[in-house]
């Protein structure tokens, strides 16, 4: 592999932009690399400034889950981007879109599109804390669920990749509201409801943690957090902007048949264009101005262009799309953990949907604490082999790995070779 290009492109870039990025993630920090600029991408490939192809795990961290420039999408996006990109008005695809995640997600009776997973989980947040008229919420350590102050304590993704947990500029009056417990840890919720009882607005869930790598809910887990919250009339919110139709048909709370209150989704609801959106019950949404009286807004929200790449992806992701991802990700699981046998390599493999979790441990990874005791430096050695076998995978032990409907069989059998060969380095 030669990155000429990208490291040239790299040193200009990290005068104009902090660490030469626009999401800290992105810069490679924590396996030691600089970015890799990239400049097209096609199906499962993605193709960099050096002219190198990639089998693509990341696929812009999860939304692409029909693969890069579907067909489709592209098709579609050509189509209305010829009839304008943005009125600041309703548009037929807006009521399109909603309807079709209505008919999927069992909670969402009435949603908001805004503009990114960030502004939906910001805006939930405020609407369960009006509709309540309560300031605290709980959320869980190494759940990621956007930049909002109230949302970025003990959280993973990039902000556990570079140990950052509590990131200053959140005002402890916001930072004393937010209550955190370990994931899966249902005792603890427990107590924290004992001790703040009726002063909690929200309980805040990846329903499958995605930011700290991949660690799914153990079997009670989710539904005792809908009892509890139930009986403390707290609303729930599943953050499911990561795993919202890519867990499943019906996204995570389908799978698991547990309902929360409110839902926050982003990702492949815009199938690769910037975009969000929250929902929940109806008496809930309509709280929301101009309904109700909580305020949220958006000058681009529902703008064409995200709404039609989002219908477009749904559209085409039905039951059967959601059996083949499912069982390539059963032969990719299975090739990585023989070869991790075979080279007595410690891997755990945590899985839900088509996310991925692979894990440099013998231990069980159930929440932050047992994900922070695998071996980040074999994980960083892992990640340079892999991108010299032309694999691109997300650059942080605390991400998921995502596969989509274009990744073919050779491409899977492609990636458990290359993991064979770096195994065996390791
Ligand atoms: C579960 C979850 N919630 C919220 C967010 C924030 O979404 P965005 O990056 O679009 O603001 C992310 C990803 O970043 C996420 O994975
Ligand atoms: N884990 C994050 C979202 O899911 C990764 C995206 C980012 O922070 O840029």
């Amino acid at each position: 592999m030669n990155f000429d290009r990208s490291t040239d492109a790299y040193n200009e870039a990290v005068d104009l932009m902090p660490g030469g990025v626009n999401s800290p993630v992105r810069a490679f920090k924590s396996v030691n690399m600089n970015p890799i600029f990239m400049e097209r991408g096609k199906g499962s490939k993605i193709y960099d400034i050096d002219g190198q192809e990639y089998v693509d795990y990341v696929l812009s961290w999860g939304p692409l889950i029909l693969g890069h420039a579907d067909e489709r999408v592209v098709e579609s996006l050509k189509k209305t981007t010829e009839l304008g990109t943005s009125f600041g008005t309703p548009t037929l695809i807006e009521n399109k879109l909603a309807q079709l995640v209505i008919d999927r997600v069992p909670s969402i009776e009435m949603l908001r599109m805004v503009n990114s997973g960030t502004e939906a989980t910001m805006s939930a947040l405020r609407v369960a804390r009006g509709y309540t008229g309560r300031n605290k919420i709980l959320k869980f350590e190494g759940n990621y669920h956007g930049h909002g102050d109230s949302l970025l304590i003990k959280a993973g993704s990039g902000v556990a990749t570079l140990g950052l947990p509590d990131s200053p500029g959140v005002p402890e009056s916001i930072a004393k509201n937010t209550i955190t417990v370990p994931y899966n840890d249902l005792e603890s919720v427990r107590y924290v409801f004992e001790e703040y009882g009726d002063d909690l607005a929200a309980v805040i869930v990846e329903p499958v943690s995605g930011n700290m790598g991949v660690v799914p809910p153990n079997e009670e887990f989710l539904t005792g957090l809908r009892s509890i919250t139930q009986e403390h009339e707290t609303v729930l919110i599943f953050d499911e902007v990561m795993t919202g139709f890519r867990v499943g048909y019906n996204s995570a709370q389908g799978h698991f048949g547990v309902t929360p209150d409110m839902t926050c989704l982003g990702k492949v609801i815009g199938g690769g264009l910037p975009v969000g959106a929250y929902g929940g019950k109806r008496e809930i949404m309509e709280s929301v101005a101009p309904v109700g009286d909580i305020y949220q807004a958006g000058t681009l929200s529902g703008n064409p262009l995200a709404m039609m790449a989002g219908y477009e992806t749904l559209k085409a992701m039905d039951e059967e799309a959601y059996e083949q991802i499912s069982k390539k990700v059963d032969r990719l699981i299975e090739g990585f953990t023989a070869a991790a046998a075979e080279h007595q390599i410690p891997l755990t493999v945590n899985r839900a949907g088509s996310m991925v979790g692979f894990f440099f441990t013998n231990q069980p990874v159930t929440n932050f604490e047992t994900a922070n005791q695998s071996d980040l430096e074999m994980f960083s050695r892992y990640y340079r082999g892999m991108i010299e076998e032309g694999i691109f995978l997300p650059p942080s032990q605390f991400e998921g790995t995502f596969l989509s409907v274009a990744h073919t069989d050779e491409d899977i059998e492609y990636t458990i070779k290359a993991a064979e060969k770096v195994f065996a380095s390791l």
